[in-house]
């Protein structure tokens, strides 16, 4: 027997050990915690039993109290002892099939040996309470593994640096409690399995990768130093699963104080959000908070206009270059996220301390009684030297005063009286009870004949005033919708705030041009008239109502965590850090692949409106240029449609080369790509994608393609509403694959009608940075590949 199998047998003998220690600490849990629950839900039963109520004098109110608060934390004390067990259990279950992935022979300097060390998913402790069988993959000394070769090594620990030696590292996948591969790697962490893992297939959920965290993404993952921590990361670098990673990492650190729900995670679509579903719980967590910023827009704008969907905007973008407004179109969106704009708005608030602010007079029963005027005159005569939000508080707390004068004079009015006559008996009844009771708990001498009618024109009055009441506590006096058109009724508002700070400079770098504004201007305000909004005036609008209200804060949240960021304006990003005060916020992204019109140039570190989000030293920026998705093929070819594509680093595993597929027209490609799917089919491969690149293109080619009997009822067409990322073979807009990815990949028309404005070039490198292992391309258009296809040179694919 080699010494390598003597070893082999050794560390599966020692598998089967933990195994049965794992099994014999079941064994032990179940019953335990089976009669945790039933203690529990007795003792919730028979709560009551306990308990001496009685409530006759101030020192039996209190006993009582006392007694109810020593049952209720007996109460809270078996709860948690039950749901401490219950954890236990299903983690060391959890364990079973897979105990760990990893071994280190770490000797701690000053130490007389080495010790072994093996990295899971959760620790285990044997029965002697002290000896780890398994380290958590989280623990401070399992850091070790992920970021050290064999060699000197060190370790942080609350208590300082700890360093040695580690002599051993070695990697192992283990299934169902057998050891499948196992080796010693002279690396960080080898590359070998490394391979197992990216040559499996693509699934419809996300995997956890903390058995080949790699250095660079375990400083990601274990970073906790700054507020706000950017990661630019080139495609399929691993940005996602660092951030979930992450997310299960924070959530072990802080396990004392900080739940799943004090976490969010940003996501592009809700179908992203199911593909990343299973992550944390599969790693033991429970899932963190996901919503997606059209949302939270959706939620607050909701009853105020009809905001469009950035989905349609992005079809508008991608499928009418032949309106004639088009151009105008674009610079508006690009102007309206930008930086310029963010500042711009912060002068128009500051200019609306002394002038320029629109109300709405208040009416009653069909009259004015407060004007819009009279208001505006308030908010002006105030000397105050208060923020507007404090001063418009101010001014409500004013009109709020006036209409409390206004109520008492209303009580003697001709109307009171009518509808007092017209209350029927049980309404009269009812109405005069409740007056009644109410005017006795504070005079105990009331006389109810004298007061009656009083009491019930007061009632009536009341009655009116409560609806006027909650709208001017909502703020609804303020125009904003006025407001916000306000800057885009004229020209010369913006000309004016333009140089008006620091911020903004004074010429008219980085603005639209006349023309454009003019057009700009003209469709925000036909727009807004019609009660709608257009997608890239959401964020702003909401923006100068905050500015002018007050932001709403969620002050509970603690980690945000943004991912496919390179797609959001700075706006977003102010906007998020306005709502979620108490957090830290880590950005994931990819400025290769921003590919909405309003995206920003987020990760260019100088001048970035993220580094001025918290301030320079409370942000670290990091990089990740390994590239792990696809095959060492692929991201050659992709990378060279880049300018800086020579900084990504593809990962050594090897496929074919992407294949160029010049068909005689759209009859031919189709029947192309029916011989191929079958083909890739045939190889294994489960996930299959058609990339469009809009969606108008893929209801187009669901419909000529569903009618080919061979692909049948598995083609599935998706849109923006799809809820869930399914295994299979999918038709998808390329802005919908954003951050997921498929085994092969098919560009349904890489053609330069399709992919030939420069403004694309992003759009297409996503699309082909989706596949793990086979890319092809096709064009049904003789001769007039896509100059992104053609700047690539010709040795990295290949051309049918
Ligand atoms: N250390 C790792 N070990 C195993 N697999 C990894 C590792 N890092 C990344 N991967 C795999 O690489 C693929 C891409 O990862 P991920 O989606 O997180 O990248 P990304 O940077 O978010 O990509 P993109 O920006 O293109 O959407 C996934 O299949 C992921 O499981």
């Amino acid at each position: 027997m080699s010494e390598w199998s003597t070893e082999w047998d050794k560390e599966q003998r020692r598998v089967d050990e933990v195994i049965a220690a794992f099994k014999k600490r079941i064994k032990e849990y179940e019953p335990l915690v089976g009669e945790l629950r039933s203690e529990v839900v007795d003792f919730r039963t028979n709560f009551w039993d306990d308990v001496t109520v009685n409530l006759s004098n101030d020192d039996d109110v209190l006993e009582t109290f006392m007694s109810m608060k020593q049952q209720a934390q007996i109460l809270s004390e078996r709860e948690h002892s039950h749901r401490h067990l219950l954890n236990q259990l299903k983690r060391t279950r959890r364990l079973l099939p897979s105990p760990y992935f990893g071994r280190i022979d770490f000797h701690e300097k000053g130490t007389p040996a080495s010790e072994k060390l093996y990295i899971g998913v959760a620790s285990f402790l044997a029965d002697d309470g002290e000896t780890f069988l398994v380290y958590d993959w989280r623990t401070p000394i399992a850091s070790l593994y992920y970021d050290f070769p064999p060699g000197h090594a060190a370790y942080n620990t609350p208590g300082g640096e700890i360093s040695g030696t580690i002599e051993l590292k070695r990697q192992f996948a283990i299934r169902d409690g057998h050891i499948r591969t196992m080796f010693d790697t002279g690396m960080t962490i080898g590359d070998e399995l490394l391979q197992n893992v990216l040559s499996k297939g693509a699934g419809s959920q996300m995997q956890s990768i903390v058995a080949t965290i790699q250095h660079e993404q375990n400083q990601i993952i274990r970073n906790d130093s700054s507020r706000l921590l950017v990661v630019q990361g080139a495609a399929g670098s691993g940005k996602t699963s660092a951030a979930l990673q992450r997310a299960a990492y924070l959530l072990y650190k802080h396990r004392e104080r900080l739940t799943a729900e004090q976490m969010v995670l940003f996501s592009p679509n809700p179908m992203f959000n199911s593909y990343v579903a299973t992550v944390l719980p599969e790693l033991g967590e429970d899932n963190i908070q996901q919503t997606t910023f059209q949302e939270y827009l959706n939620r607050r704008l909701a009853g105020t206009f009809d905001v469009e969907d950035p989905f349609d905007q992005m079809e508008y973008v991608l499928t009418k270059q032949d309106d004639p407004e088009y151009d105008a179109v674009i610079a508006g969106i690009a102007f309206k996220a930008s930086s310029r704009f963010l500042h711009l708005m912060r002068s128009y608030r500051d200019r609306l301390l002394t002038e320029g602010m629109r109300f709405k007079g208040i009416r009653f029963k069909g009259r004015t009684v407060l004007s819009r005027q009279a208001i505006e005159a308030q908010f002006y005569n105030s000397k105050s030297a208060a923020s507007l939000s404090y001063r418009v508080d101010e001014l409500k707390d004013w009109i709020m005063q006036q209409l409390r004068k206004l109520e008492r004079a209303e009580r003697s009015a001709d109307w009171v009286k009518e509808e007092l006559d017209y209350l029927d008996q049980e309404q009269y009844q009812d109405a005069f009870n409740r007056l009644a009771k109410r005017q006795q708990a504070k005079n105990p001498a009331f006389d109810d004949a004298q007061q009656e009618e009083e009491l019930l024109r007061e009632g009536v009055v009341r009655t009116h005033f409560r609806p006027l009441y909650r709208k001017v506590k909502a703020l609804r006096f303020v125009d904003t919708k006025g407001l916000y058109r306000q800057l885009f009724e004229n020209d010369s508002l913006v000309a004016s705030l333009i140089g008006d700070s620091d911020e903004t400079s004074k010429d008219r770098v980085g603005f639209p041009d006349e023309q454009q504004w003019k057009q700009i201007c003209a469709r925000t305000v036909g727009l807004m008239d019609e009660g709608k909004l257009a997608a890239e005036d959401a964020t702003p609008y909401l923006y100068l109502k905050e500015l002018i209200e007050g932001f709403q804060m969620n002050g509970n949240i603690r980690y945000v965590l943004m991912d496919e960021a390179q797609d959001y304006s700075a706006f977003q990003f102010e906007f998020v850090k306005r709502l979620f005060p108490r957090a830290r916020m880590t950005v994931l992204g990819d400025f290769n692949q921003a590919i909405f019109a309003q995206a920003s140039d987020l990760h260019e570190r100088s001048g970035s409106p993220l580094e001025g989000l918290y301030g320079p030293e409370d942000t670290a920026w990091m990089n990740l240029t390994r590239s792990y998705r696809s095959t060492r093929e692929i991201v050659d070819f992709t990378r060279a449609m880049l300018a800086d594509g020579d900084r990504i680093v593809p990962f050594d595993r090897s496929g074919g080369k992407p294949l160029a597929i010049q068909c005689t027209g759209e009859q031919d490609r189709d029947r192309r790509i029916i011989e191929d799917i079958a083909a890739l089919q045939a190889e294994g491969f489960g996930s299959i994608a058609i990339i469009t690149k809009s969606q108008a293109e893929a209801n187009e080619a669901f419909e000529r393609l569903r009618a080919v009997p061979a692909l049948g009822e598995s083609l599935r067409l998706v849109n923006k509403t799809t809820p869930q990322f399914e295994h299979g073979l999918l038709i998808i807009p390329a802005y919908l694959a954003k951050g997921v990815e498929f085994d092969a990949v098919l560009i349904y028309d890489a053609s330069a009608r399709c992919y030939g404005r420069e403004s694309e070039r992003k759009l297409f490198y996503t699309a082909c940075t989706r596949p793990m292992h086979r890319l092809r391309l096709y064009n049904p258009i003789e001769a007039a590949w896509s100059p992104f296809v053609l700047g690539v040179s010709e040795e990295l694919y290949e051309r049918q």
